[in-house]
């Protein structure tokens, strides 16, 4: 769409809002400096990133935990704490995901409140990038924009795409040409125009920059990156309501631009602001892939800054090597008294098969980091025992089948025969289970 024309469709949009809104302008998060709600990211005088401000107060009187409870179940129900105005945000079922008290992987690891939050079930596309994406592809709507994009390592441009087709707007998504086929497949079949492009993830975001400057699209993760990012805050409240109106006391979450990190933190202060919860320290711990660990290396070194790296690694939805808030993370689980780990691909093998064989949850490879960091959290002492602990599980191991490939065994082909079975079985017995798979393997 021309610019100008989009400038257009944005005024008309804007005065067909809603006038009851709790969200109020953006706001610099390093110089303060205050825009008008509109699609730009970036601070015009400092180049800081743009964050949405609420009226807190009049957040207090608008909602109770009784009005969110009988909300809808999603993440609607939190409608005021999200940069939104109209009174039909798009609505696929996302959100209101389970929270899993674990009992097998808690005992193998000696937790004893250990709880998972299972995004690996969102709606529609089996990520948390779901959420993200409904409340961009609503403000966009808001905003005029009858084309949608975005830069993507693959859960975000399957999510992109699936809600643009059920809100009927134009998709174009752009990945790095090397990603697995579930996160293809995952895209196309919504039927957006899909580009891989040959290079990794921090060139595909610098691409799609300099097309969103041309082109005048809504990219979910530029130009409407603010309202887009509130959307991971709704992980930070579901688990606030699912624990009783109660804050954890520690968290772990994988980080690849470090945003869903910040806005569960961000997620938690506003609950307490608006007084649903009670005050309280919750430890924030992150985790990433040794091959793509800027975060992780900074958080270690104690650096104010993130040196970029150049990802390498089996995780490719967190292989972001230029984080855009590595280093709010950073800030985040030093002020809290967490931690950011890193492990290496064998280790988020192992993380992924470990979810998968005390808890029956496919994960994938973004997941079996967050479970091997977990893992070596508690290994090292970083998380007691006693700690209310919840792990965040972000996406799901259908579209990283082939990270486990070749890690898993096989199925064992018998003839349709009694004795054929009874041999089999044998075999098996004697071997033991993992001995066997390791026959195969
Ligand atoms: C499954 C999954 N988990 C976690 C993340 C990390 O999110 P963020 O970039 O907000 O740190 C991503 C994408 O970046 C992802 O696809
Ligand atoms: N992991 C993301 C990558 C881009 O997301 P961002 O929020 O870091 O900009 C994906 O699933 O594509």
């Amino acid at each position: 769409m021309h610019k100008k024309i989009q400038i257009m469709t944005q005024v008309i949009a804007k005065h067909n809002q809603s006038p009851i809104t709790t969200f109020n302008n953006l706001k610099c998060k390093e110089c303060g400096a205050e825009y008008e709600l509109q699609a730009i990211h970036v601070c015009e005088l400092c180049f800081g990133p743009l964050e949405v401000t609420y009226d807190y107060s009049g957040l207090c009187s608008q909602v109770t935990r009784e009005s969110i409870a009988s909300g809808p179940n999603s993440i609607w129900r939190y409608r005021q704490f999200l940069p939104v105005a109209s009174d039909h945000p798009i609505d696929v079922g996302t959100g209101m995901t389970p929270l899993v008290f674990s009992q097998r992987l808690a005992r193998r690891l000696g937790l004893k409140n250990l709880y998972i939050k299972n995004d690996a079930v969102n709606m529609p596309t089996l990520s948390f990038k779901d959420r993200v994406v409904s409340v961009a592809l609503t403000r966009a709507r808001e905003l005029g924009f009858t084309t949608v994009s975005c830069a993507s390592t693959g859960n975000l441009a399957n999510s992109t795409a699936a809600i643009a087709a059920h809100a009927g707007l134009d998709c174009y998504v752009f990945i790095p040409a090397d990603l697995e086929a579930g996160k293809v497949i995952g895209s196309l079949i919504y039927s957006p125009t899909l580009m891989a492009v040959e290079g990794n993830y921090d060139q595909v975001n610098r691409l799609c920059s300099e097309i969103a400057n041309t082109y005048g699209w809504g990219f979910v993760n530029i130009n409407l990156r603010p309202y887009y990012s509130e959307g991971s805050k709704t992980l930070g409240f579901e688990v606030a309501e699912q624990l009783g109106w109660k804050l954890p006391d520690h968290i772990v979450a994988p980080l690849a631009s470090g945003s869903l990190f910040t806005k569960i933190y961000k997620g938690f202060h506003e609950f307490v602001k608006v007084g649903l919860v009670e005050d309280k320290a919750v430890r924030f711990s992150g985790a990433q892939a040794e091959g793509c660990s800027p975060i992780a290396q900074a958080f270690k070194r104690g650096m104010d800054f993130i040196q970029p790296v150049k990802p390498k690694t089996i995780a490719k939805s967190i292989a972001i090597g230029n984080p855009a808030d590595g280093i709010y993370a950073t800030e985040i689980a030093r002020k809290t008294g967490g931690n950011i780990e890193s492990v290496t691909d064998q280790e988020i093998i192992e993380g992924m098969k470990l979810l998968a064989e005390t808890e029956g949850i496919f994960t994938e490879t973004a997941g079996g980091t967050t479970i091997a960091v977990l893992k070596k959290l508690v290994e090292s002492g970083k998380i007691d025992s006693e700690e209310t602990t919840v792990v965040y599980i972000t996406g799901n191991g259908l579209k990283t089948q082939e990270a486990v490939q070749g890690y898993i065994g096989e199925a064992l082909t018998i003839e349709a025969k009694l004795d054929s079975f009874e041999r089999k079985l044998e075999r098996s017995r004697t071997l033991g289970r993992l001995e066997w798979q390791q026959v195969l393997v």
